[in-house]
């Protein structure tokens, strides 16, 4: 029989008793659970606790939740209030009673329904990893008017941020019959140093139709104690944490805190990022909306470049590490002549560079519109502005502004160089297009996503982010979407769609250029000094 290992911090404190290490099967999902227990009067406690640590640090992140079977299956669970609280009683699912949900077929999902992470597969390959199958179970840890749940958003804004609040919101209240609901405002610092706002579904009836967070966001201020202080001083026992990578990363601090003190209290984090870099889901919500608003740059720009003599459209778009947004942008539009992303460095002058193509495409149009993600060409723009590396509140590099940069370049380069008249129009809509509310089909996305994420707390489901992988939303284990960062592949099929579509140069030669850019600096550099000198 093949079992799986899993560490669990501590055990309640009225265990004094217990050795300070311990292992129990859990039967449920054929997993070794080792415990460790800090309040053993053992005398071996000091060495089963530095055991202990070194499983934590090296074998926990390998084996946490990690169940196999047949034929190469993998289930990468996530955890259950049950691992450390073994003893919660379960209560039937009131949905049983609900006239809205007792027609469905199949009401509940079962535990043992997985969905898995590859969907493409051959005949002899292994079944592969899965993630649980997130949806209402027969079973829940809460009764209705046990709850007490608390919503919190983090970092940038993202459209549909409120369709999250408001389904959230009335799920737990529909669909389980849950009135206390708190708002955590103006981000993870609210919990320590802002009173809560009560939420009910009248409250937050019309906030979809608004852009933004109607609970206020920050960066920065994630202090675990202070906030699991917070969370257990205020009797909260379900926090539902809207947010990007650095939000998950704070809320698997919370959850390992909750479980390290024993708490009953569900953490489920619903990833945020208008920059679709977050790993393992399909596509982030919002994504479809900040796609489609960017359009209407896009167009303006084609409407001003095509209306003027030799014009040159810059329509700068958000993307930190990723340049999803331009990508999709410039592939729904078909008037992009050039995209430009972070993952594909670009270079401007010689053979196959950005002014020989711009030259060509005046020559052919008449114009051309380029889409730039914000963080592309960054290492240009930071060695002509000696950048010092700034940082926001939560650690994240600010950018500086590549679209000013490249628009520069280009005037001098054609003005002064090539002494050909250009009109450049650079469009910055930036912020426009994470503002806004979100579309009809990304509204249904955060339906499902905050539906997900009820039935997964009120199933028991701790420390885990809900989203859809290859359609079908899953609970999935928090550290598993901030290990990695999703970013656009040069290597796959849709980079190539988008190099076939606008014929833009590839750059592949990035590296090479770039080489021979900096020798020449250098002997330019020591000819001057010498002529100086
Ligand atoms: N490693 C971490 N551990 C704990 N908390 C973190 C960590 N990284 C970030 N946070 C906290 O998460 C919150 C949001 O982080 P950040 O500003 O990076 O935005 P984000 O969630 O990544 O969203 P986005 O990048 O899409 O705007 C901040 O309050 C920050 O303090
Ligand atoms: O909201 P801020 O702090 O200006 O940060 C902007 C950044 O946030 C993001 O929108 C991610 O949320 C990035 O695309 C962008 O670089
Ligand atoms: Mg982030």
């Amino acid at each position: 029989m093949e079992l799986s290992v899993s560490l669990s911090l501590s055990v309640p404190s009225h265990s004094r008793s217990l050795p300070s290490l311990f292992f129990c099967r859990r039967k449920k999902h054929n997993a070794l659970l080792i415990f460790r227990n800090p309040n053993s009067t053992s005398r071996n406690c000091n060495s089963s606790t530095k055991l202990f640590n070194w499983l934590q640090k090296n074998v926990i992140t390998a084996l946490n939740s990690i169940q196999t079977g047949d034929g190469g299956f993998v289930l990468e669970d996530v955890p259950h209030l049950t691992d450390f609280l073994p003893d919660l009683p379960a209560y039937p699912n009131p949905l049983q009673k609900s006239t809205a949900y007792a027609i469905v077929k199949q009401n509940f999902v079962s535990t043992e329904d997985v969905v898995a992470k590859k969907i493409v597969v051959q005949k002899n390959s292994p079944r592969g990893v899965h993630f649980r199958r997130a949806g209402p179970q027969e079973k829940v840890y809460f009764e209705s008017d046990e709850v007490r749940a608390c919503i919190v958003t983090c970092g940038g804004l993202c459209p549909g941020i409120n369709t999250v609040i408001r389904e959230i919101v009335c799920g737990l209240n529909y669909m389980y019959g849950v009135e206390d609901i708190l708002g955590i405002e103006g981000g993870y610092k609210g919990f320590y140093s802002k009173n809560t706002t009560t939420l009910t579904p009248k409250v937050v009836n019309d906030i979809h139709k608004r852009g933004g967070t109607f609970l206020r966001t920050s960066r920065g201020g994630h202090d675990t104690k202070k906030i699991v202080d917070s969370i257990q001083d205020r009797g909260i026992n379900q926090v539902y944490i809207i947010g990007g990578d650095g939000t998950q990363k704070g809320a698997a601090a919370i959850f390992k805190e909750v479980e390290k003190r024993g708490l009953k209290v569900a953490v489920a984090g619903i990833p945020k990022t208008i920059d679709n870099d977050i790993a393992v889901i399909d596509k982030s919500f919002g994504f479809d909306t900040a796609v489609e608003e960017a359009q209407r740059a896009i167009n303006a720009a084609h409407v001003e470049v095509e209306s003027v003599e030799n014009g040159v459209g810059i329509v700068k778009l958000m993307g930190r590490y990723s340049g999803f947004i331009a990508m999709f942008a410039t592939l729904a539009s078909r008037d992009v002549d050039c995209c430009l992303i972070p993952e594909s460095p670009f270079y401007l002058e010689g053979q196959d560079g950005l002014f020989e193509f711009i030259e060509k495409r005046l020559k052919e149009n008449g114009h051309i519109v380029i889409v730039l993600a914000e963080g592309a060409g960054q290492e240009h723009v930071a060695r002509i502005m000696h950048a010092v590396g700034e940082k926001d509140a939560s650690g994240n590099r600010l950018l500086l502004d590549v679209g000013l940069w490249l628009s520069q370049e280009i005037k001098d380069h054609f003005t002064k160089e090539r002494k050909m008249a250009i009109n450049l129009k650079y469009i910055d809509p930036t912020y426009m297009i994470r503002a806004i509310p979100s579309n009809a089909s990304d509204n249904i996305y955060c339906t499902l996503l905050a539906h997900s994420a009820v039935h997964g707390a009120m199933a028991g489901y701790t420390g885990f982010t809900v989203g859809p992988v290859n359609s079908r939303h899953a609970y999935i284990p928090i550290a598993r979407v901030t290990e990695t960062q999703n970013t656009v592949k040069l290597t796959d099929r849709m980079w190539a769609r988008l190099l076939a579509s606008t014929n833009q140069p590839s750059f592949l030669n990035y590296n090479k250029v770039m080489q021979e850019k900096a020798e020449k600096e250098t002997t330019n550099l020591i000819d001057s000094t010498r002529t100086s000198v």
